[in-house]
């Protein structure tokens, strides 16, 4: 009996001998829809075990945790070590890592946890080496650093890229603009907000058919591929997390080759040995990490710049900055008084449902 990698394997092959135009688009999307199911399964322990990330993963703690991912002696540990403080194990030879390491930085008052991982190699989604359970650590990170080596050949960034695809990770990505509503009965109805460039109406046909949606709204409000609409469909099994690229060993580089790097969208060159560039690397994790840092100003005191509140993004109104300094002070509410870029008015009185910004300064006034 052939494995679900077998199937994989054959799938895509199909996939390349078959020319893409109208008379094929139906076969395609069918193809597509049983490639992404199959990839679920695999990752899914009843249907060939190994995904879940158990022993690898460990208690998260901080306010976000940034994995690290790449293949074996890219320099990982070395840049743990350099940024946390807590010792991995670094050496010359491959797989000096064998489990996941945490550490800790503090930057602007937040505490991220960092998580060394193993080296991962080429296959590894489909289950070569324990790349599938580090994979599955990074998966339930606020942040991918993918880790390379600038003196190898920069195709391992594609390599990974699509590891971690594979994965149902997608890097640097909002999710899809397309609303799925499925429903017991009344068709398939199909809406957009602008032409629909790239997808056939049979390969969307055929998708739904290969899920066995029968009733369903779809509302397209992007001009989507039909990788999006499978995205979408899987949702349960999608992650998008940004990825910055740490290309690491830049003091085996020349100047002109560095100067290259630095074209690279997402990427910070560093040297974990030297400790060069790192407060870049620092720098674009905040961007990407998207936190705001909520100061409290006791009533009548001046605010207190030392010790941010810090909130994520998803999760920054008035009523998660109460919930995250003490959950009782929910039962005294009264309102808040806020000065900085969320509020027109300096200061202004708001409610719980006031959506907080980066470095605002807030007073909770009590009944
Ligand atoms: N020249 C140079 N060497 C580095 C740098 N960072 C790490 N190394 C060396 O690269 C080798 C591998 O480093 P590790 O930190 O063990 O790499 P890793 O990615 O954790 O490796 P595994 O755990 O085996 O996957 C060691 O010999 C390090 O000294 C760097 O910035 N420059
Ligand atoms: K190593
Ligand atoms: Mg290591």
């Amino acid at each position: 009996m052939s494995t679900t990698v077998d199937k994989i394997k054959e799938i895509e092959l199909e996939m390349a001998r078959t020319q893409k135009n109208k008379a094929t688009s139906y076969h395609l999307g069918q193809l597509k829809a049983k490639l992404a199911k199959l990839k679920r399964e695999l990752l899914t322990p009843s249907g060939g075990g190994g995904g879940g990330g158990q022993g690898f993963d460990v208690a998260r703690t901080g306010v976000a945790s940034v994995g690290f991912i790449g293949f074996p002696s890219v320099g990982k540990s070395t840049l743990l070590s350099l940024l946390t403080g807590t010792h991995s194990e670094a050496a010359a030879y491959e797989f000096t890592t064998l489990t996941t390491v945490p550490g800790c930085v503090v930057y602007n008052g937040a505490k991220i946890q960092m998580l060394d991982l193993p080296g991962i190699i080429a296959g590894a989604k489909d289950g070569k080496g324990r790349g599938r359970q580090v994979i599955a650590v990074a998966k339930n990170c606020h942040l991918i650093f993918i880790v390379l080596d600038v003196l190898k050949p920069l195709t391992d960034k594609k390599i990974i890229e699509s590891e971690l695809e594979g994965f149902g990770i997608r890097i640097n990505k909002e999710p899809p603009n397309i609303v799925f509503k499925k429903k017991e009965k009344g068709g398939i109805n199909i809406t957009s907000t602008q032409p629909l460039t790239h997808l056939e109406p049979d390969e969307i046909r055929a998708v739904l058919t290969e899920y066995r949606i029968n009733s369903a709204d779809i509302a397209f409000r992007c001009d989507a591929t039909i990788d999006d609409l499978i995205d979408v469909i899987e949702e349960k099994n999608r992650k998008y997390i940004p990825v910055i690229y740490a290309l690491n060993k830049i003091d085996g580089i020349t100047i002109e080759e560095l100067d290259l790097l630095y074209r690279i969208p997402n990427s910070v060159p560093i040297s974990s040995e030297k400790g060069w560039n790192i407060d870049d690397l620092l720098q674009m994790m905040w961007d990407k990490l998207a936190l705001k840092r909520v100061y409290t100003k006791p009533k009548g005191k001046q605010p207190d710049y030392n010790e941010p509140v810090v909130l994520r993004a998803a999760n920054s109104t008035v009523e998660d900055f109460c919930k995250a300094i003490h959950k009782s002070i929910l039962d005294s509410f009264k309102h808040a008084i806020v000065y900085g870029k969320s509020v027109k008015h300096q200061p202004q009185r708001v409610g719980l449902s006031h959506v907080l910004e980066d470095e605002d300064v807030v007073t909770i006034v009590k009944k």
